[in-house]
């Protein structure tokens, strides 16, 4: 099942070579006498784990994916908590950085502006079209909270499609990662002899959404049952190319819709206990945002939903809510600010700009911090022990991704909360002693969704992926915490049952597609809700 294609930064031109497809079984002899499937499993275990660094591990695993793929999905399933740090948040982002340098193979589809009225060919050289069911699209130009790597950011989709694979059960062979590649303003890049993409700086505006327009009419003509995920775009382009094309294609953006749902899901979760603590009622809670580009924006926009949910008007809803931009209180009388802000900016708060982080708090009053910022640090332990003065259980959420970038470590927060935190960040921290009880961060990570969200949409063969699906996917994400996760204090479930979860929104997502009519699958329709979870669970693939 490997692929080969000849990127253009080769040679000039996309050449293929289809690999052979799964070799023969090798004739007696050519095999070691005693290679037991059962034993050797245990030996890829023990080879990744007598390595020290992340990225060691990280390029041993796509070797195993590569040689042997259904080893590397068995145990990834079977090691969900070991694997997941590795081939995805927070090690793909030193996969990224130093992508160029670590290459091996191609692993997925390039496609660069060069090739601008000539996409088709390019997109017809994949090599399992019939088979295509989703891609996850990035252009690199914002991966993680690491900026602009051009090229350098093809292992998010690889890593993203090995968690539709390991957690949905999609097929290895139905999936496409591909990198669009438009330049890179990353000068480092440009200046470094390895770097595989195009040498130039990026290409924006009218050309790229020209450039973006036949890219999605040709994916479309070529896979007609793709579902398209945007990942890691530049917030301006990030809403901008999902609005664009959700009504028209089935595509969703994981950071603005994907991080919104899982955040909203994990801050259900929270102001239960929160309110439970406190006496007072869900609704009455005020979440203060700590950053405002897509992630942080999808986030505020999932959780209108939440509040106009429990019984708020959209207005009362929007009211919940407060962000913090790079220069403090976003507020109307503030100035010009981006399309993307301007919903959430306050119309109510009249004085001179906020800019201090401690000041807002002071004003706001916040029952939860959401940090979306990729300001390491930024919830300072005074910052910290001032949410915890306001709030017997603050919810305190740093987003940012990967672990580096986060706006504070779990340890601080339970530190300078006495224990009260709830908590969820975007990279995995481990859990702690406090007080001799064991205290679990929770990992507020689109991982959770983008899976059973995907799965659903393409199982419903939808003809777009509405809000209403988005929300069924947080919501029921939120119901999937079994009784024994809620005693540990858990926001998330435990990412071992990844594959009941996905099947659980899967289920969900199709239901909205069904009720807000974009399901192409009709027959779907006439199961319960039990057929409809076995008919999801028999659909996917397994190592
Ligand atoms: O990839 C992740 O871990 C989450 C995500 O989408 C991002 O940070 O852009
Ligand atoms: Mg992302």
């Amino acid at each position: 099942m490997t692929i080969i294609l000849t990127p253009y930064w080769a040679d000039g031109v996309q050449k293929l070579r289809m690999a052979p497809q799964p070799p023969p079984k090798p004739k007696y002899g050519l095999t070691p006498p005693a290679l037991d499937e059962s034993v050797h499993v245990v030996r890829c275990l023990n080879q990744l784990r007598s390595k020290d660094e992340g990225i060691e591990k990280y390029i041993y695993l796509s070797a195993l994916k590569e040689q042997d793929s259904s080893m590397f999905y068995k145990l990834c399933l079977e090691n969900m908590s070991e694997f997941t740090p590795i081939i995805y948040t927070p090690t793909v982002g030193d996969a990224c950085l130093q992508y160029s340098h670590i290459w091996r193979r191609p692993e997925g589809l390039f496609v660069s502006i060069k090739d601008k009225g000539n996409i088709r060919s390019v997109i017809r050289n994949w090599p399992r079209i019939d088979e295509a069911r989703i891609s996850v699209v990035t252009d690199g130009s914002r991966i993680l909270g690491l900026g602009d790597l051009g090229v350098n950011g093809m292992p998010i989709p690889v890593g993203k499609l090995s968690l539709y694979t390991a957690g949905a059960g999609i097929r290895p062979s139905s999936s496409i990662p591909i990198c669009l590649d438009f330049g890179t303003n990353n000068q480092k890049f440009l200046d470094d002899p390895l770097y595989l993409g195009l040498r130039q700086k990026r290409v924006t505006g009218q050309e790229m959404t020209e450039f973006m327009d036949e890219f999605m009419h040709e994916m479309t003509v070529a896979f007609p049952k793709l579902l398209v995920q945007f990942e890691d775009f530049s917030t301006d382009n990030a809403f901008l190319y999902l609005e664009r094309y959700r009504h028209k294609y089935p595509v969703f953006n994981d950071d603005i819709q994907g991080t919104g749902a899982v955040v909203l899901s994990g801050l259900i979760n929270a102001a239960r206990l929160s309110s439970a603590a406190s006496g007072q009622p869900i609704t009455s809670h005020r979440i203060l945002f700590f950053g405002a580009g897509s992630a942080g924006v999808g986030v505020a926009t999932q959780l209108m939903s939440f509040f106009t949910l429990n019984g708020l008007s959209q207005q009362e809803a929007r009211e919940r809510i407060w962000l913090i931009d790079s220069q403090g209180l976003v507020f109307d009388g503030r100035g010009p600010l981006p399309e993307h802000k301007k919903f959430f900016s306050r119309k109510d708060y009249e004085g001179p700009p906020i800019t201090d982080i401690l000041d807002v708090i002071e004003y706001v009053k916040p029952t939860a911090l959401l940090g979306l910022s990729t300001v390491t640090g930024a919830f300072s332990p005074d910052v910290i022990r001032a949410m915890a003065a306001l709030n017997p259980r603050p919810i305190i959420f740093p987003l940012s991704n990967p672990v580096r970038l986060s706006e504070c470590s779990f340890e601080d927060a339970v530190e300078h909360t006495h224990g009260q935190v709830l908590f969820a960040s975007g990279s995995p921290f481990p859990p702690l002693e406090y007080d001799g009880v064991t205290l679990y961060p929770g990992q507020g990570n689109n991982m959770y969704i983008f899976p059973g969200l995907g799965l659903g949409s393409i199982l419903a063969r939808v003809t777009s992926v509405t809000d209403s699906m988005v929300e069924a996917s947080s919501i029921g994400l939120a119901n999937a915490l079994t009784e024994e996760e809620h005693a540990m204090g858990l926001l998330y479930p435990r990412v071992e049952r990844i594959r009941e979860i996905s099947a659980h929104i899967a289920k969900e997502v199709i239901r909205a597609a069904q009720k807000a009519g974009v399901d192409r699958s009709t027959d779907l329709r006439r199961m319960n809700d039990v057929e409809l979870v076995k008919f999801v669970n028999s659909k996917m693939w397994n190592p």
